[in-house]
């Protein structure tokens, strides 16, 4: 292997350590209060952001041995900004200076031999490591909630940043696990390559944290989740490295690969992987249609998914979640299509797509196939735009936060429906105020849609938090009680635990609390996700 013994790269270094990405892009006060404004009932002020200089730390409780301690750092800015994820609850809990979580140290391994000697002295010594990619969690993955160990190690992998590889002829590239979504794509360029896989944190997040939560991008189709770019993982378990051979399928076994994907950092530290890759798309087109009917909108969608027209884009957004995006007149839900290749024109096919959408009730917006369109460049804007706004509301005390789902499409329509009403009333009765429970599809499926709600409602200072978790927990008993999955792609981590318990199946439980055993003897990799070591049940 290449280690790499690169510096940060620049856009962690001004990355904001209480809310989502660049420091510099977090809303001024003014503009906070401007948009608190729009949710009656919120506060009338923004939440200051604290300064960590005047923030208590809980006292360092573990130290590296000399050999470790160049790579160690337990400077309360690093130990601060890797305390939570950025979750909804995670931002207004660093608002409210709260730390209680923080790491005694985080670790920057420059190489892979870092990263096994940081297992083995933490395995001796009981101190748990947490796997950091670039700590961009929404479900608690990357905060620690035990207190079974003597210590806690936040292992951050934004050093091993390198794409060291590429196979032209196979159109493969072996990358390291800690590359953030523009360095990776940055490096691919020059080859005419790209990975393809563009979640909405992309900016902030990192292969390897793809790779172990098992991400969604941006695609509404085909390849949607991370998991169908992996040719093979190197993995660094406490027991040894794990490296699968590089295949372009296989039918030999149960998937090694497989095992790692999405296993949160509790079995082992991906360290690299070869992926997948395509040419980069030149031919492009998008179009926006129209429907006065939600549910006319969701067969429009449900006939594409089926149709096998697979288009790169493809997200039905409900009446409220299109006029936030401030992309539909009063009532109307929005299909956004996208169509993209890189060897041959696309128009006859959004054509095609367009016509499915209208056979089933939608109005085409006036843009022509064949041209990027209005609507959907300004809808672009608003989701890149979005997580900035989340904090911003965060700060007016409001209630903002998202969850996300899949069913099948048999169901869909029901699940949609109860969770606007149930939710939509548990929401008044926590908050005391109407609020919005918006949806929209991210990611289709021929057998069914990934919903992903988001609610917005004034919340009470100091209760954020709580009225969240409320809200949230009536939000998993709804899927649960659909057979809807407790997440589609924002993982299991800490928070969705108890569904996910509750979800898999009890064989596959306790085979996976065996492996843990197998792999993690000492039980100090991410404890308290997805799964307890065998004896705690
Ligand atoms: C604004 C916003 C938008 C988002 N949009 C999307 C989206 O579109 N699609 C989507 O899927 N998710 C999305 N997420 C969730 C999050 O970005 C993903 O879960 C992402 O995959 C996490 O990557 P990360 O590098 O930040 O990992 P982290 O948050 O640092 O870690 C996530 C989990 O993976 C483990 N981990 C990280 N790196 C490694 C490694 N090298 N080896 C082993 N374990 C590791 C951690 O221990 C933790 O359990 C979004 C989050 C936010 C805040």
């Amino acid at each position: 292997m290449t280690d790499s013994t690169s510096t940060p790269p620049a856009s962690l270094a001004s990355r904001s350590w209480w809310g989502w990405g660049a420091a510099a892009q977090a809303l001024p006060d003014a503009e906070c209060t401007a948009l608190g404004a729009l949710v009656p009932g919120s506060a009338s002020t923004p939440l200051p952001v604290p300064d960590i200089a005047h923030l208590e730390l809980p006292r360092v409780r573990v130290e590296p041995p000399p050999a470790l301690a160049p790579l160690m750092s337990a400077a309360p800015e690093d130990r601060a900004a890797h305390t939570y994820g950025k979750a909804y609850r995670d931002v207004v809990r660093a608002l409210n200076g709260d730390l209680s979580a923080a790491p005694d140290q985080v670790a920057h391994p420059r190489t892979e031999q870092d990263v096994v000697d940081i297992l083995g002295w933490a395995a001796d010594e009981d101190v748990a490591v947490v796997p950091y990619g670039a700590g961009s969690s929404v479900v608690g993955g990357v905060e620690y909630r035990e207190d079974r160990h003597r210590g806690v190690v936040s292992l951050d992998l934004s050093r091993l940043d390198r794409v060291l590889e590429i196979d032209r002829v196979s159109r493969a590239a072996r990358i390291q696990a800690g590359a953030l979504g523009p360095a990776l794509e940055a490096q691919l360029r020059p080859h005419g390559l790209t990975l393809r896989h563009f979640p909405q944190s992309f900016e902030f997040s990192t292969l390897g944290g793809w790779l172990a939560t098992r991400a969604g991008g941006h695609y509404a189709t085909l390849y949607t989740h991370i998991d169908d770019l992996v040719e093979s993982l190197r993995v660094v378990t406490p027991v040894g490295i794990n490296e699968s051979l590089r295949l372009p399928g296989s039918g030999a076994g149960p998937s090694p690969d497989r095992l790692f994907l999405g296993s949160e950092g509790t079995l082992g530290v991906i360290t690299e992987a070869w992926m997948r890759l395509q040419d980069r798309p030149r031919h492009k087109a998008s179009a926006t249609v129209l429907f006065g009917d939600i549910h006319a909108a969701m067969d429009a969608v449900r006939a594409i998914a089926q149709s096998g027209l697979h288009p790169a884009n493809c997200r039905l957004l409900d009446p409220g979640e299109a006029a936030l995006a401030g992309v539909a007149r009063d009532g109307e839900s929005v299909l956004v299509l996208g169509v993209e290749s890189a060897h041959s024109p696309v128009g006859e096919r959004l054509a095609e797509l367009v016509t499915l959408a209208r056979d089933h009730g939608g109005s085409p917006t006036p843009t022509g196939p064949g041209t990027e369109d209005a609507a959907a460049g300004t809808w672009r804007s608003a989701f890149l735009r979005m997580p900035y706004l989340r904090d911003a509301l965060a700060r007016m005390s409001v209630v903002t936060e998202t969850f996300e789902t899949a069913c099948t499409w048999d169901r869909a329509p029901d699940l949609y429906e109860t969770v606007r009403r149930r939710l939509g009333d548990v929401v008044r009765e926590v908050t005391g105020a109407a609020g919005t429970v918006n949806c929209r599809f991210t990611h289709v499926y021929p057998d069914g849609p990934a919903p992903y709600f988001t609610v917005i409602a004034p919340g009470r200072r100091g209760d954020e938090v709580a009225m969240w978790d409320e809200i949230k927990s009536e939000a998993m008993r709804i899927l649960t009680d659909h057979g809807a999955t407790v997440t589609h792609h924002h993982a299991v981590g800490r928070d969705h635990r108890p569904g996910y318990d509750r979800q898999r199946p009890e064989p596959f439980a306790h085979a996976l609390r065996a492996v843990k055993q197998a792999l993690d003897p000492a039980g100090i990799l991410n404890p308290g996700v997805l799964v307890d070591p065998a004896a705690a049940g």
